[in-house]
């Protein structure tokens, strides 16, 4: 049998700005976002029906039918197609970096990959059908830094210097759509319209402390635990900046080098060993999530 591995790395909101509200509900976005070299593993091959298999670490508890993004994603590309798809779950579920709308994008990357149609044609119209699954999905599929408008569908590419980073989860599930209700101001200001050119990551860092995530509030006023990380991570030796990834509990900080990322995630570990802590470079992952045959 012939497999495909496919990579779904974390999705990063650096930035996430609430700028309005569409009339069937959905929000309005703006925001910035990179990927991560934490991420989940699929391996995909054809057979005659779509079937999944669970494993890793954070499987537990996730659907194994067709309610999982990865199968439901699938036969939305594949049309008809039978898969069997290996899910190897590493990101916490829940927690604001979309991993299953990273899985769904990878299972997807896998399907077209081999109908070989993994080209810009078929990547654009998967990302217009995926949208319907989680707004998260097409900037997934892309697994490129890119600022994304509309409720997920407006992706403009953008070249950012790679990130040294540190991410956190408490282990607290956050209901998505539970932050969204619970916001308290939904028209707020977008970024700069222009986005600078950025030297280097300290640059960058820079930039980003005067924008913000607007999911925070609500999010920690709904679960404490994430004031607390956020506490924990700017206090870590060379934290520049700690934010909220979407809608949480995951948070990262920000370093200006790999070497202090590194060095504050042990420090963490040590203190928390009861937390999800990942580190290294975010930006872009779009070669480590291209399928590979083997
Ligand atoms: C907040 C963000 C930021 O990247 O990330 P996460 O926290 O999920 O990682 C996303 O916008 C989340 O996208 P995603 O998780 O795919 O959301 P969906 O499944 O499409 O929507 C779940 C629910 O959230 C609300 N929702 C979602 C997206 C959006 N732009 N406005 C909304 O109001 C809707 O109530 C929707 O029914
Ligand atoms: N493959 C999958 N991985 C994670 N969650 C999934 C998957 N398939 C379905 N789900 C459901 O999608 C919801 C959101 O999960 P997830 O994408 O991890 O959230 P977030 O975008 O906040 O990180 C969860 O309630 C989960 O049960």
């Amino acid at each position: 049998m012939t497999w495909t591995d496919v990579f779904a790395p974390a999705k990063i909101n650096l930035t996430l700005h609430i700028t309005g509200q569409r009339d069937d509900g959905y929000h309005l976005l703006d925001s910035l976002v990179v990927f991560a070299p934490v991420g989940d593993a699929l391996r995909v091959a054809p057979a005659p029906e779509l079937c999944l298999r669970l494993e890793g670490p954070e499987a537990e508890g996730l659907p194994a039918n067709g309610d999982n993004l990865a199968l439901r994603a699938a036969a939305m590309v594949g049309e008809g197609q039978g898969v069997e798809i290996v899910l190897e779950k590493t990101l916490p579920v829940a927690s604001g970096i979309g991993g299953g709308s990273a899985d769904a994008a990878a299972a997807a990357r896998a399907v077209l990959a081999g109908a070989g149609a993994l080209d810009g044609a078929g990547l654009a119209r998967a990302e217009a059908a995926l949208l319907a699954l989680g707004a998260d999905v097409p900037m997934c599929l892309r697994s490129r830094p890119v600022r994304v408008r509309g409720i997920g569908e407006g992706l403009e590419p953008v070249t950012l210097p790679p990130l040294p980073a540190v991410l956190v989860n408490p282990r607290v599930p956050v209901s998505t759509p539970q932050i969204f209700r619970s916001l308290t101001s939904r028209d707020n200001p977008p970024m700069p319209e222009v986005m600078p050119e950025f030297a280097d990551a300290e640059a960058l860092i820079c930039w980003l402390t005067g924008l913000r995530n607007d999911m925070e509030p609500a999010a920690k006023a709904l679960e404490p635990m994430i004031g607390r990380v956020l506490s924990e991570l700017s206090e870590l030796q060379g934290c520049r900046l700690a934010r909220m990834s979407g809608s949480g509990a995951t948070c990262f900080g920000l370093f200006a080098t790999m070497a202090e990322a590194g060095a504050a995630a042990a420090a963490l570990r040590a203190a928390r060993p009861d937390w999800w802590i990942a580190e290294g470079l975010l930006g872009d992952q779009q070669a480590r999530a291209m399928p590979r045959q083997g």
